[in-house]
C-alpha cells in the first residue's frame, strides 16, 4: 500500500531531524515541505507570530485544534513553562496517528496530551473528562467552518477567562470570513490581524489574535 505524504513527511523527520530537539524536527518538516511537497503545517513564517503570541500569553494550558502532522503542537509546547501543558485535538485517525510519532520524536510528548476525535464533542469534555479550568490559549487551526461554532462552544462551557487567548491561523487562505466578522463584531473579543503568508508559499494568508475579555 503505498505511503500517504503525512507518513514521508514523518519518515523525512525520523531520518533527517535530531531527536529530541523539537527546533530541528520543525526545520526539517519545513525543509520538506518547501522543498520536496507542500502540506498543511502552519509553517516558520506564521510559525513566528504563533512564537510570540505564546510567549506572550505564557500559557499554563492551552488547546489547540487540528493537529495534523504535530507541526504546531511541537512548535507550541517547546515554549511552555514547566508544569504547563497542551491540549491538541485531531479528528482524522491518520493524522492522529502520524503526529503522536511526530510528538515522541521531538521530545514533547510530556507536555502534550493528543485528543482524537470532533472538536465539537472534545470540547465539552475538556472541564470533567480534562480536568481542565479555563484555557489561557487557544489555536485555531481546522476546519474554517468550525472556528465560529467552536468559539461560541468554549464560551458556552466557560472555558475561557478574561485574558485567554484565541489565535486562528488561514483566515485569509483558505478563509474565514464568517469567524472574522463573528469575532471582530463581537464586543468579548479584542482583535488584533496579523498578515503574513500562505506556508511555503507567496500567497498572502494571516492570523486572528481575539482576546476575550470576560
Ligand atoms: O494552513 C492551512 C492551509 C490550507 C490550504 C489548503 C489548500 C490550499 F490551496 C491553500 C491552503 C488548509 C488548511 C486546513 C486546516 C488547517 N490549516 C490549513
Ligand atoms: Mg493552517
Amino acid at each position: 500500500m503505498n505511503q500517504s505524504k503525512e507518513q514521508r513527511i514523518l519518515n523525512f523527520v525520523l531520518q533527517n531531524a535530531v531527536r529530541g530537539d523539537p527546533c530541528s524536527v520543525l526545520d526539517t518538516i519545513d525543509k520538506y515541505c518547501s522543498q520536496k511537497e507542500w502540506a498543511m503545517n502552519v509553517g516558520n513564517e506564521k510559525g513566528l507570530i504563533l512564537d510570540k503570541t505564546v510567549e506572550e500569553a505564557n500559557p499554563s494550558v492551552a488547546l489547540e485544534l487540528g493537529t495534523y502532522c504535530g507541526y504546531s503542537a511541537v512548535r507550541i509546547a517547546r515554549l511552555l513553562k514547566a508544569g504547563a501543558h497542551l491540549l491538541t485535538v485531531e479528528f482524522n485517525p491518520e493524522f492522529a496517528a502520524i503526529a503522536k510519532q511526530m510528538i515522541e520524536f521531538a521530545g514533547v510528548q510530556d507536555k502534550v496530551k493528543l485528543l482524537e476525535g470532533p472538536s465539537e464533542e472534545i470540547i465539552p469534555q475538556l472541564k470533567k473528562k480534562y480536568e481542565v479550568d479555563t484555557l489561557d490559549f487557544v489555536f485555531l487551526d481546522h476546519w474554517k467552518d468550525r472556528y465560529t461554532p467552536d468559539t461560541i462552544l468554549l464560551q458556552e462551557c466557560n472555558l475561557l477567562r478574561k485574558g485567554s487567548v484565541l489565535l486562528a491561523d488561514n483566515v485569509i487562505v483558505p478563509g474565514a470570513p464568517e469567524f472574522l466578522n463573528y469575532i471582530r463584531n463581537n464586543p468579548h473579543f479584542q482583535c488584533t490581524n496579523y498578515p503574513s503568508h500562505l506556508e511555503y508559499m507567496k500567497v498572502e494568508d494571516a492570523m486572528e489574535k481575539a482576546v476575550f475579555l470576560g
